[in-house]
């Protein structure tokens, strides 16, 4: 399995007609609202669930994370091939890449220092937002360059499939990119934008997904541009 794989089947379709530059942290505070967007069974995105305060208040959180655990190029596994997405985590367990493959590690690859922990607001989220019994074990950190993606993948790393993943943006918007259960599964396309939160669960926790591109300059949050995101997953089952 590869992540850097292209998309196929491409059938466009945004069932988020929202101005891309809403979330801005430049243009203002943004109410933080309680809409949802059921995107498939178990799939629910939270548009603009943190307002351009809280967006700050993370990304000075991550800023912290990433000078202690700093963001580094991870590999694939076989070829060795670099990722165009830049990694790191925080929590008592990281989500990995190299040539052995892909796995939960306790410390960082290249400082051999255990991970950072998970800010307590990206806690608290989740607990608002999953219900689940148990907190989240892994916070991986994404970070996309302008020309940076991430090919048709299914998150199946973990244990706890009962658990959704649950992911935040920061910065620029995304062209997400949804399957289903098999790679060769019709795929739909919706942005995710600064302050966004989308889940992944229940009949769908193991769709396949991925990131088509990063649309450069549509968020002043991150000083050099860009786009963050943040994963939250539960790896082992709770309890
Ligand atoms: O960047 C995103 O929104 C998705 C990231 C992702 O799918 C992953 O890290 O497994
Ligand atoms: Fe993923």
């Amino acid at each position: 399995m590869t992540r850097e794989t292209g998309a196929n089947s491409p059938t466009s379709s945004d069932p988020t007609s929202r101005d891309p530059e809403s979330g801005n942290a430049a243009s203002g505070p943004a109410p933080v609202t309680a809409t949802t967007v059921d995107i498939a069974p178990g799939v629910t995105l939270l548009p603009q669930r943190l307002p351009a305060e809280a967006q700050q208040a993370l990304l000075a959180d991550i800023r912290r994370i990433a000078d202690e655990a700093p963001l580094y190029t991870p590999t694939m596994p076989r070829t060795g091939k670099e990722w165009t997405v830049r990694m790191t985590n925080c929590g008592p367990l990281g989500w990995v890449s190299d040539r052995d493959g892909y796995r939960y590690e306790t410390t960082h690859p290249v400082t051999g220092r255990p991970w950072p922990q998970i800010p307590e607001t990206l806690l608290a989220l989740w607990d608002e937002v999953t219900a689940y019994p148990a907190p989240p074990e892994c916070c991986l950190v994404n970070y996309y360059a302008d020309k940076a993606r991430m090919g048709l993948h299914r998150d199946e790393d973990e244990e706890a499939r009962d658990a959704p993943v649950l992911s935040v943006s920061l910065g620029d918007t995304a062209t997400f990119r949804l399957g289903g259960l098999e790679r060769c599964d019709r795929t739909k396309s919706f942005r995710l934008h600064s302050g966004d939160v989308l889940l992944l669960g229940g009949d769908n926790r193991l769709a396949y997904h991925g990131i088509d591109r990063i649309l450069p300059g549509t968020s002043t949050l991150l000083r050099d541009g860009g786009r963050l995101n943040l994963t939250l997953r539960r790896v082992n089952p709770a309890g």
